[in-house]
């Protein structure tokens, strides 16, 4: 049985541009629940090490930058370039960082009345116990289409074939990396959003999403 006063917990993975981030907000939205875009602690910890000049393999100051972060303050427009998604996935191979950023996750996660949270290692390691788990994917050609149109959009300048290569190297970088590396939960549900629109993923995530709530309220 399950107790009504238990936060709900909606877990979303995927490599990037998968569409996880969309979905999540939307789902929050839409459950009435906080959202957490875990990629942007890890942006966040990059981004002060590249604005103060340091290698991103030192672990020492990415633990200073991890311990010093304040998820209020996490400030999308600016960590969502290329370049610091690239930087964060190099600071996310360390352990000691990862699991400073962790806790404060699990913290957000914990409170009433639950939360969307998106990420490489949420249903695996940040909130095992997530009522609902889904894995975000897309064929990489889509995802470095929809993440060059996102850059152009801004009125960026990218080209196809570098954001593929990035997203590919990111991808067997956080697929490779011994501490919680980027794979499904076995209980997450697959979404491959690669022939899906916005609003198409939505409402398959949604009617995913629906089922385990009304499995979860025994009805
Ligand atoms: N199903 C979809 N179809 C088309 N474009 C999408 C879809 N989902 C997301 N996008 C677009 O792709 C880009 C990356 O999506 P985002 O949610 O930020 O991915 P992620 O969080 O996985 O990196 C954004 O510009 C978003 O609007
Ligand atoms: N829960 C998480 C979230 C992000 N990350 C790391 O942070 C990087 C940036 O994550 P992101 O979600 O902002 O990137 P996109 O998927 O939006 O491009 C990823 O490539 C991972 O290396 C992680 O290790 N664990």
């Amino acid at each position: 049985m399950s107790s009504a006063a238990a936060p709900l917990v909606i877990a979303i993975d995927g490599p990037a541009a998968s569409g996880k981030g969309t979905l999540a907000r939307r789902l929050a939205a839409h459950y009435g629940l906080r959202h957490l875009d875990t990629g942007l602690t890890y942006r966040a910890v990059a981004q002060r090490m590249l604005a103060y000049g340091l290698p991103l393999d030192n672990v020492s100051a990415a633990e200073t930058a991890a311990g010093q972060l304040d998820l209020a303050q996490l400030d999308r427009d600016l960590l969502s370039t290329h370049v610091i998604g690239e930087a964060a996935s190099k600071v996310a191979v360390m352990a000691s960082v990862r699991a400073i950023l962790v806790e404060a996750q699990r913290a957000f996660a914990s409170a009433l009345p639950g939360a969307v949270l998106d990420g490489r290692d949420i249903g695996t390691v940040v909130c095992p116990d997530a009522a609902v788990k889904l894995y975000a994917t897309a064929s990489a050609d889509v995802r470095a289409t929809r993440r060059l149109h996102e850059i152009l959009d801004r009125g960026g300048a990218a080209d196809y074939a570098t954001i593929l290569a990035d997203i590919e190297r990111r991808d067997a970088r956080d697929m490779g990396r011994a501490d919680s590396p980027l794979r499904p939960a076995a209980d997450a549900h697959l979404l491959d959003t690669s022939e899906m629109d916005i609003e198409t993923a939505f409402q398959t995530a949604k009617a995913i999403i629906d089922d385990a709530i009304a499995g979860r309220n025994g009805s």
